[in-house]
């Protein structure tokens, strides 16, 4: 029989790229996906609530939902072939999903954290990232959800055998999870905490229709020309030391943070992107240091020091011009706490 226990996971949203750095860079912010486990000695095998965003259309049953999907997977990597019964999850999700704030890097993260929890395998955070990335093979979003901060990271290239078992795409979660996996090579992604100004928030003018990321990296093109890879690496080795100095210097940031690699291909998805970015810049609005499209999009993240409703409102008001959809805006910090898991 199972010992009863409470634990609290805690893992928070994401914004990834911040113009040049394309599944390179991620800041984890102050929105938390919220998970609070019971193993209970006696009631329903499974129980699991939702409230928040995605309440209508997340599946909650353990094979579909991606949090608990996730879980079983790292269990079977394990050898324990199914959750402790009787189980009862409740989710509270603050973090609107396809918007391009990291949801699914959160529920990734969650969904790792709780695996290791119930099947109390003690893995190092540096062994966690290792399975957070077996699911979502862009390192961004987990890695700074994990970890916490403004993280860069980078998977390692393997030998084919180390491959064996790693999936091309973020697909292994489709594969049947009554099997036994195998376990994730070790080291798979590396990443290093870079500094960042703590005078500088985000702000996430969020429109409220959905881009699957899936989509928007299918939009991207296999190959670039040189000069727009070289583009984009001369900003982002700029930008990583430009956003941890104080006072923050909006020009160099600015001109820092465009981007040929990603944006351009998705503006085919996001009514007004063009607009947006190119007419919100640090000569008209005071405390502006840059802005981009977050993650995938179609958020827009806007790095200010100052004047954030007023940035906020008038990226608004420039995306009804192009499109007949709603906006909402949230001004964020960056955390460094990344993902918790604490017995309650
Ligand atoms: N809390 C959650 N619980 C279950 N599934 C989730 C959760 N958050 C996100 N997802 C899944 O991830 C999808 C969104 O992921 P994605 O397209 O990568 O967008 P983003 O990560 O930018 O929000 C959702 O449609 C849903 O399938
Ligand atoms: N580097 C990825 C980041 C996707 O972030 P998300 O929050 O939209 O899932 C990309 O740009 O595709």
């Amino acid at each position: 029989m199972n010992t009863p226990r409470k634990f609290r996971i805690k893992s928070p949203c994401s914004t990834a790229n911040i113009g040049p750095g394309f599944d390179v860079l991620g800041i984890s912010l102050s929105l938390y996906l919220t998970m609070d486990v019971e193993i209970l000695k006696e009631g329903k095998v499974f129980e699991m609530t939702y409230s928040g965003e995605g309440a209508k259309d997340v599946p909650l049953t353990p094979e579909h939902n991606l949090i608990t999907k996730t879980a079983l997977y790292v269990l079977s990597a394990n050898g324990i072939s199914q959750l402790p019964q009787p189980l009862r999850i409740h989710v509270d999700n603050p973090i609107p999903l396809g918007r391009g704030l990291g949801s699914s890097g959160a529920a990734v993260v969650g969904g790792v954290l709780l695996g290791n929890a119930l099947g109390q395998l003690n893995l190092s955070r540096d062994r966690l990232l290792d399975y957070c990335l077996m699911i979502e093979r862009h390192p961004d979003n987990v890695a700074a959800a994990l970890m916490g901060g403004f993280v860069a990271s980078y998977l390692r290239e393997l030998d084919p055998s180390a491959m064996k078992g790693v999936p091309a795409s973020e697909s292994l979660l489709d594969i049947a999870l009554s099997q036994q996996v195998p376990q994730p090579p070790i080291g798979i992604g590396h990443y290093v905490n870079l500094g960042w100004a703590k005078e500088i928030k985000c702000i996430a003018i969020v429109p409220q229709f959905e881009v699957a990321t899936a989509k928007a990296r299918a939009v991207l093109p296999t190959s670039y020309e040189r000069k727009d890879v070289v583009f984009n690496f001369q900003r982002l080795a700029v930008l990583t030391t430009a956003l941890s100095q104080s006072p923050p210097d909006p020009e160099l940031i600015y001109n820092a943070m465009q981007d040929k690699i990603h944006q351009p291909y998705r503006k085919t998805l996001i009514p007004g992107l063009p607009e947006v970015l190119s007419n919100i810049t640090y000569q008209k609005y005071d405390g502006l240091l840059g802005i981009c499209l977050s993650g995938a999009g179609p958020t827009i993240l806007a790095l200010a020091t100052k004047n954030f409703d007023k940035i906020a409102e008038a990226a608004i008001a420039l995306f009804k011009q192009h499109g007949d959809f709603e906006c909402i805006y949230k001004v964020l910090d960056v955390v460094t706490d990344g993902s918790t898991c604490v017995d309650l």
